[in-house]
């Protein structure tokens, strides 16, 4: 992993920047914003836009965390109860313009109509009622490691993370397919396309406000590939450091398919000793590459009095075209 540690000049040029621009950047998820936040990110410090480049042209590790900013836990207030609360503006839209500036670096955010009632920005925060689930609002439950939104072959190239708060320490699990030690025939089985996704639950009618018109079509693909999923490879691009696509708790191979299901199993063993805690601390802005590692959350006890851990999550696109039929023309970032 590969981390930056920004120093007090570093600090105060963010600060400033974040000074300037925030009104100007009251909203974030329109087009307008989006382009203006694209060409503003050239003015974060050079390091900074150094080590995203890096990350982004891979030639660093598949996670970036950039440690040392300092997030007034005051004006926070307290972490919210559920992603649907928040009304007005964010207490946390600094910390969000800097994760816009950061991601913006790295290709294109865009956000799904299926996820978080189709917000740009997600909050990761548990929620009660959902602490067995496998979803990013979980706490007790262990949150499978997994290729963020590997189901879709949209799915983002990378995930950002600022985190805001993480009082007791809940740590991130992130795993490198490159550490992966898997014998050959395995590989290649994980190469051919005999593996079935799910979609992750997150995307489903019942964890959003389900609307009509014309995001009522998006929940219908998602039951679409429920019903109906295609067969996907899970190792693909280079055979000697293959990008993968996984989230095994979601998968499945066809009946009878004993040599899909034995490369699953093996790949989910070498995984899961390979898999390593990073755990978030405050002011820390994480990046991963969503082709190269794979990550998820070791279990905590939340306490639901608005001091629990809070994190905000973009999803990043190399290539916005490939989403194009998937968007409609106004909301053109608004991926299915
Ligand atoms: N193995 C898993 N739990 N996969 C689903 C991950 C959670 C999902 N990305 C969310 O936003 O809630
Ligand atoms: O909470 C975390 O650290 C990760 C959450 C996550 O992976 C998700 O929500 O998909
Ligand atoms: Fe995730």
């Amino acid at each position: 992993m590969d981390r930056l540690e920004l120093d007090e000049t570093e600090i105060g040029a963010m600060t400033e920047l974040v000074d300037e621009f925030e009104e100007e950047f009251a909203t974030l998820d329109s087009e307008e914003a989006l382009h203006r936040a694209t060409v503003l990110a050239h003015q974060l410090p050079n390091r900074v836009r150094l080590h995203l480049n890096a990350f982004r042209l891979e030639q660093l590790s598949g996670v970036l965390c950039i440690s040392g900013y300092q997030v007034d836990q005051d004006r926070l207030g307290p972490t919210p109860a559920h992603w649907r609360g928040q009304t007005g503006p964010s207490p946390a839209h600094r910390e969000e313009l800097l994760l816009m500036l950061c991601s913006s670096l790295l290709g294109d955010p865009f956000c799904w109509a299926t996820q978080q009632d189709g917000r740009m920005i997600h909050d990761i925060i548990p929620i009660q009622g959902h602490e067995h689930e496998q979803l990013g609002s979980s706490s007790e439950a262990l949150l499978t490691w997994h290729t963020e939104d590997a189901f879709h072959p949209l799915r983002g190239d990378f995930l950002s993370f600022a985190c805001l708060r993480n009082p007791y320490g809940a740590a991130t699990t992130v795993g490198y397919a490159d550490d992966l030690k898997l014998p050959q025939d395995v590989r290649e089985t994980l190469f051919e396309e005999r593996f079935i996704i799910r979609p992750d639950e997150s995307h489903l009618g019942k964890n959003n406000t389900v609307p009509d018109g014309e995001r009522l079509e998006s929940f219908e693909d998602i039951e679409e590939m429920q019903r109906n999923p295609d067969l996907v490879a899970v190792l693909f691009g280079n055979p000697e450091q293959p990008y993968l696509r996984a989230d095994p708790y979601f998968m499945s191979v066809e009946d009878g398919d004993d040599e899909a299901r034995f490369a699953l199993d093996t790949l989910v063993k070498a995984m899961d000793e390979a898999i390593f805690d990073l755990t978030l601390a405050s002011g820390d802005f994480c990046f991963l590459d969503n082709f190269r590692v794979v990550h998820g959350r070791k279990p905590f006890r939340a306490r639901h009095d608005g001091t629990d851990r809070w994190l905000k999550r973009v999803n990043v696109t190399g290539d916005l075209r490939k989403s194009r039929a998937a968007r409609d023309a106004r909301a053109v970032r608004a991926s299915r």
